[in-house]
């Protein structure tokens, strides 16, 4: 008899994944809308200062994130990963160009309509958790909440703990977590209002490398288990590696934009850009 050989499994990262969400927690006050790109910007230009001290920092740059795609922007210093980050979440104005998101324009909103759809649809990872260190995990979670004069939903925060892999750590504070776990912490407050777009900057840039992967699985787990867009400014080839498409950035523009890539390549890619891997 001859022996058929089973198809061999992929190798893998390895990953941690928080369990799939049921029909938990808050639903989202929006629809996505998954013909549609969660974020798109259209010709954005973005100066600071004026005169000889003018910086373009975004120079007509045209891009867009589908709903549940996983993106790495990537650049050398000062190529303008964060204002790009700023201008697509709104907490940024463009000089020119159009940003939207989901299928609001936000230079058609005032001050406070432009905050509600930032604070509906969007949510943000630093590379410092921004934990308050006195107050227990839940509340850290549910503080967005909280200071926009909201009541604590224990349940919705207890659900987000579970779906980000840290459930039973409500009652502890911050410093009795490890820097992984802080982290999930940080990206359980962010989504907990469950976004369209999860913003992250360098989300792992104070983590060792095992609770990096972790993360990493993490942020892989919210877009193709729970549909987030995310995007992700970092400068390691290896962090970038995990996203399924990364985009490189030079002096404000697109200088690369392809699927997924090995960390070597990547590497490769920056150097040739000026940036230091
Ligand atoms: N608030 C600001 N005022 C003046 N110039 C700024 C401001 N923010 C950014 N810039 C300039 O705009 C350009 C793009 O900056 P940005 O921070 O977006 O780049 P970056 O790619 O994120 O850089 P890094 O990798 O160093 O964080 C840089 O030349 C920067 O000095």
């Amino acid at each position: 008899m001859v022996m058929q050989a089973l198809p061999r499994p992929v190798a893998r990262a390895p990953v941690t994944r928080p369990p799939r969400l049921g029909i938990v927690g808050r639903m989202p006050t929006h629809t996505n809308d998954r013909t549609a790109p969660a974020v798109r910007l259209q010709g954005v230009r973005k100066v600071y200062g004026t005169g000889s001290a003018a910086v373009t920092a975004l120079d007509g740059l045209s891009i867009a994130f589908a709903p549940a795609e996983f993106t790495a922007i990537m650049g050398p210093s000062g190529s303008g990963k964060s204002t790009l980050m700023l201008c697509a979440a709104g907490l940024d104005e463009p000089d020119a160009g159009q940003v939207k998101l989901g299928s609001v324009d936000l230079a058609g909103l005032g001050d406070r309509e432009r905050a509600r759809v930032r604070r509906e649809r969007t949510g943000f990872v630093f590379q410092s958790y921004n934990l308050v260190p006195t107050l227990p995990v839940w509340m850290n979670v549910a503080l967005p909440g909280l200071m926009g004069g909201g009541r604590p939903d224990r349940r919705a925060v207890d659900d987000v703990l579970a779906r980000v892999g840290i459930a039973g750590t409500a009652r502890r504070l911050p410093a009795q977590l490890s820097g992984g776990q802080q982290q999930r912490v940080a990206v359980a407050r962010a989504v907990l209002s469950r976004p369209a777009v999860l913003f992250a900057d360098e989300p792992t840039g104070a983590l060792d490398t095992a609770a990096r992967d972790e993360v990493l699985a993490l942020l892989r787990s919210l877009a193709a288990d729970h549909g987030t867009t995310i995007v992700m400014v970092t400068h390691d080839p290896v962090v970038a590696a995990a996203a399924d498409r990364v985009v490189f950035l030079r002096d404000g523009r697109l200088a690369g934009d392809a699927g997924a890539r090995s960390a070597a390549e990547l590497g490769r890619e920056l150097a040739r850009l000026g940036g230091a891997a």
